[in-house]
């Protein structure tokens, strides 16, 4: 039997993440091979005709799996329905924005289109905020869907696994495919802590290993930490290709599953565990079953941990409570 196409909602189509991402997803990475889908996307109006034309292109892949691509650029329109949603389109910092600045008019999206995706998104309506700040858009956007379970509200943090994977793998002389069980912890910024303690190459402990926490400190935790910031610099514009593909990795793995024997990091309203507070969308290491993460439980954490979880969790506690005092939340 033919199966029922998939839709995906993508906000800030026009832009750079949306441009790398639209093809991968019409190709069948997103959901599988054997999944149809249907392309939903929302911009604003001045870039409705920039999407028609990436539409335009799209089409002009004759990719089998495509079903159908409407543009809006109404968010009640372009939510309804949708069964995954991935909420690219953001406010960027501009020069001597304050973060309480950056939040507000982020909450003028956000708030938005989580209400959008309360009306009218499909019952396994499954959200993925890229947009920054991720984890606090995720936030103010899941606190106004009170009728969708809160773990249906996603951040990214899978670009800076990702960033982790290689940065470990390139200093072991190791595959990526030898690397498992790392960690992204808190918040996707530059206080978030990428974990090797528990991280595994080849079988072997990653951290005694290498056994050196001056380069774990000084280089490793740095590098991974502000690579954003260094693809800026070096790009003269903010990563999306790669950011587009840890959207896929994300959303891929949470739909189809983790492998067995690993785990990857993703950022979902926290149950306690850790002692990062009930509701912040944190960072965790995460396995994905029948379609939800579970936080991977009982790993020892030692000071070094501690002090950047709590760290990363702190910022995190406090991003909230600016936007519950905008109202946001
Ligand atoms: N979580 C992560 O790991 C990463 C997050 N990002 C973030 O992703 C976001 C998008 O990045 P780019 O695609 O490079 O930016 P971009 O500026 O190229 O594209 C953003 C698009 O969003 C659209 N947009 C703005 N407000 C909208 C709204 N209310 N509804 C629908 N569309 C709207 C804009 O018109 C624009 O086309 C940024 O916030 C960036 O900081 C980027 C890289 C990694
Ligand atoms: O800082 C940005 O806009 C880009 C970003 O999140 C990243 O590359 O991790």
């Amino acid at each position: 039997m033919a199966q029922v196409p998939v839709n995906v909602t993508v906000t800030g189509a026009a832009g750079q993440i949306g441009y790398a991402l639209l093809f991968r997803i019409a190709s069948g990475q997103l959901l599988g091979p054997d999944t149809p889908v249907k392309l939903r996307l929302l911009e604003i109006p001045q870039a409705v005709t920039a999407a028609e034309g990436t539409a335009m292109e799209l089409d002009d892949c004759a990719f089998p799996l495509l079903k159908g691509i409407d543009i809006f650029d109404d968010a009640r329109q372009a939510f309804e329905g949708a069964n995954v949603a991935l909420l690219v389109g953001a406010r960027p910092r501009s020069q001597g924005m304050e973060r309480g600045d950056l939040l507000e008019a982020n909450g003028g999206i956000f708030k938005p289109q989580g209400e959008a995706i309360n009306a009218g998104a499909a019952d396994d309506i499954r959200v993925l905020v890229v947009g920054n700040p991720a984890n606090t858009n995720a936030l103010i956007a899941q606190s106004h869907a009170p009728d969708v379970p809160a773990d249906r509200f996603n951040a990214m943090t899978r670009l800076d696994h990702n960033r982790a994977l290689t940065q470990l793998a390139k200093k072991v002389g190791a595959p990526v495919t030898d690397i498992k069980k790392l960690t992204i912890w808190g918040n996707h910024s530059a206080t978030q802590y990428p974990d090797i303690f528990h991280a595994e190459v080849d079988g072997a402990n990653a951290a005694q290993r290498i056994g050196d926490e001056a380069w774990l400190r000084d280089e490793f935790i740095p590098t991974v930490a502000k690579r954003g910031a260094a693809i800026i610099e070096a790009r003269g514009a903010s990563s999306a290709a790669s950011a587009a593909n840890a959207a896929i990795d994300h959303v891929y793995d949470w739909v189809n599953g983790t492998p067995e024997g690993d785990w990857t990091s993703a950022a979902f309203p926290s149950d306690g565990s850790y002692g990062v507070p009930e509701g912040l969308i944190s960072s965790f290491p995460a396995v994905s079953r029948g379609g939800r993460w579970e936080i991977v439980q009982n790993l020892e954490n030692g000071p070094f941990s501690r002090e950047r979880i709590d760290a990363s969790v702190q910022e995190l506690a406090e991003e909230r409570d600016t936007v519950r005092k905008l109202g946001l939340v």
